[in-house]
């Protein structure tokens, strides 16, 4: 988790960038930051990436106190992050399989390691034929994807992104958002900063909004409270005796704690109530061989329920006339049934 708490960022220019800004981002959530230029985002990636020290409060990420973070255990807290530029910052003379393999030796992934991981992640981001390329015959869009294989290959618990999308054109753009999106459903965290209003909009996340270095928005603040909002006025709703009978029914003991629910709560409890009330639709034969089967199972002792699974399995003919029975008796049916609907 990387939680902020009261940070402030001054810049020894002078220059008030952040101002008491207090967030946490979960393991595993989706964070898009946003704002206008000079806004402080950057800053704000800087700060969690420890390229920046903080100025007041404190951040800490996964356990590490960054005000307190050592120059020389900045390499510890890196490894925990894959980052991406909006200008790739790939190595000109390399080819795109090194650039991926030297951030690997960077962290000491043995060769036969590399060997096989390497090319793994190319594919995945699509660039599985380009490994022997050097960057400058790639497109923006395929630099991007190195820069994010680069990011990936050494399994980092968070993704920090800056403008990923800044020199690619919109489709690719969409490419390596849904590519991160993937990404992040493996439990990844991911923050991206991007100007890209459409694309936010488009993948529906978690989004900071930061302006003039304050905290504007955060839509799961504002989500959260929205709920709250709505379960609140539900409990000065009206509810009618109709809508309350069905939980009544099933709850006759305790009636009076029933009137207190929130109307939500009490209308979804209803629903779940009627289909319980409900009688459900008559059984197959199959349905009810199958049950009887169970209900029999259940009541052995555990040692012999492989026997008489067994029994039951080996068995076959019974099974197929079962089956045929059920069968026969749906094709009747359904029959009656086309009969009555051309009648109608
Ligand atoms: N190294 C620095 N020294 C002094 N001031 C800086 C430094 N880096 C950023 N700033 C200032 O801090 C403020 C926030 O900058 P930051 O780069 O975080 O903004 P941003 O929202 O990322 O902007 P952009 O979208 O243009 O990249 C700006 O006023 C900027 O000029």
């Amino acid at each position: 988790m990387i939680e902020f708490k009261n940070v402030s960022k001054d810049y020894p220019s002078g220059t008030h960038a952040l101002h008491n800004i207090n967030l946490k981002i979960n393991n595993g959530d989706f964070v898009f930051v946003v704002g206008s230029s000079g806004a402080g985002k950057s800053t704000f990636l800087k700060l969690i990436m420890a390229e920046e020290k903080l100025t007041k409060g404190e951040i800490v990420v996964d356990g590490i106190r960054m005000s307190k973070l050592k120059r020389r255990k900045v390499p510890f807290l890196r490894r925990k992050m894959g980052i991406v530029f909006q200008d790739f910052r790939l190595i000109e003379k390399m080819t795109v399989y090194d650039n991926v393999a030297f951030a690997m030796r960077c962290v000491g992934a043995s060769n036969k390691t590399i060997k096989t991981r390497v090319p793994y992640i190319l594919k995945l981001v699509g660039l599985g034929s380009k490994i022997k390329s050097k960057p400058n015959q790639l497109s923006g869009g395929e630099q991007q994807r190195v820069s994010l294989a680069r990011a990936l290959v050494n399994n980092p618990e968070i993704i920090i992104a800056d403008e990923p999308t800044g020199n690619v054109d919109p489709e690719m753009s969409h490419e390596i958002i849904d590519l991160l999106s993937e990404i992040n459903k493996q439990g990844t965290t991911i923050i991206i900063v991007t100007h890209e209003h459409d694309l936010v909009k488009e993948f529906g996340k978690r989004v900071i909004e930061i302006h003039k270095g304050k905290i504007i928005h955060d839509t799961k603040l504002e989500r959260k409270s929205a709920e709250d909002i709505e379960l609140m006025s539900s409990y000065d709703q009206e509810i009618s005796d109709d809508e309350l009978s069905p939980l009544l029914k099933i709850d006759q003991e305790s009636p009076e704690e029933v009137q207190e629910l929130p109307v939500q709560k009490l209308r979804m409890l209803n629903k779940m109530a009627e289909e319980y009330t409900t009688p459900k639709k008559p059984k197959t034969k199959v349905e009810e061989a199958v049950e009887n089967i169970d209900k029999i199972v259940e009541e052995i002792e555990t040692d012999d329920r492989e026997d008489l699974i067994h029994t039951v399995t080996l068995d076959p003919a019974k099974i197929k006339r079962i089956i045929a029975a059920d069968r026969e008796k749906k094709e009747k049916d359904a029959q009656v049934d086309s009969v009555i609907d051309s009648l109608r």
